[in-house]
């Protein structure tokens, strides 16, 4: 079954183009009734279909338990599904591959190696057969893009919380990755850091077309950053006693320009429609509480 969409396509969607030929491109990701049960017969969510364009950027909201985390898992090929499938590019993914690159809140970045060396380590997984320089090149042009520098020679106990997650930005980055899956990769950091940050990833993404699969909780950066918003809910026990599993309850398509910026977002027709429809869905629907009076 088809999630319903937000906007109504009778608002959001222009008529369709007769004139041209319906696009063939198959998507770079498709989800095909994905479930994942930790305790049988009570999965944590079910019947997850969804698919990712090349170059687009979706975020996943959702409560706590819903299973955000764990679609990531799956999709970065750290967790195996209990139903259904992902193929990328047409082939299954069943195992952690470079064309995937995962950024979570906690950068893990190892503590011993300089900012430098923690990227070159990256990159030189990725194409063993580059020389030094070549590497090193690499490494460079990624730190640069996340503005750190002058900071490459530092470890991580040297670095603030903020520049420590721009370095695992930039790594995963630098291995160029076919796609981008980032778990809440902000959570940690304050407001103004993290601020600073969303604008350098929205500026990196469309510098570089990446294809960008993100969790978030923060309801105004998944209207930032996202083409597509998955509203998740949560799994729950209805009134009549049946276990109803999490699900993808609605898709949003974000109709803001795609050329938004952090200032400029609040004065944008349709952002605080926009807005107030996620958080609805978070207040009364999200937990599969019945509508009220
Ligand atoms: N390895 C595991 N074993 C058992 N239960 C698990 C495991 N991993 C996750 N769960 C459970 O699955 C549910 C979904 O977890 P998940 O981390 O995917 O949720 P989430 O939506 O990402 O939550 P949050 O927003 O808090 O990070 C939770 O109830 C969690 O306790």
């Amino acid at each position: 079954m088809l999630s319903p969409t937000y906007p109504p396509a009778a608002v959001a969607a222009p008529p369709p183009d007769l004139s041209t030929p319906p696009s063939v491109d198959a998507p770079l990701l498709r989800v095909e009734g994905l479930g994942k049960a930790f305790v049988p017969g009570r999965p944590v969510f079910a019947g997850v279909d969804f698919a990712l364009n090349a170059g687009e950027f979706v975020c996943v909201i959702g409560h706590s338990g819903c299973g955000k985390t764990t679609i990531l898992n799956v999709l970065a090929g750290l967790e195996q599904a209990s139903a259904g499938h992902v193929l990328m590019s047409g082939r299954e993914i069943d195992s952690p591959g470079l064309e995937r690159g995962v950024v979570f809140q906690g950068h893990a970045l190892m503590p011993w190696l300089t900012v430098r060396r923690n990227i070159a380590f990256a990159v030189e997984s990725r194409w063993p057969q580059w020389s030094r320089e070549q590497v090193d090149a690499q490494v460079r042009r990624f730190v640069d893009l996340v503005g750190l520098s002058a900071a490459i020679d530092k470890k991580p106990a040297q670095l603030s919380g903020g520049m420590k997650q721009r370095v695992g930005i930039a790594r995963a980055f630098s291995i160029q990755p076919r796609m981008l899956l980032l778990d809440e990769p902000f959570g940690a950091l304050d407001a103004l850091t993290r601020g600073t940050i969303q604008d350098e990833l929205m500026a990196i993404v469309r510098e570089t077309a990446q294809t960008v699969f993100m969790i978030t909780h923060d309801v105004d950066e998944a209207i930032l950053l996202a083409d597509r918003i998955l509203l998740m809910s949560n799994g729950h026990d209805a009134p009549d006693g049946r276990y109803v599993p999490g699900r993808i309850a609605e898709v949003v398509v974000n109709p803001l320009p795609r050329e938004r910026t952090r200032r400029g977002l609040h004065h944008l027709d349709g952002y605080y429609e926009l807005r107030n429809h996620i958080v609805d869905f978070l207040v009364s629907r999200a937990l599969g509480a019945p509508p009220s009076a």
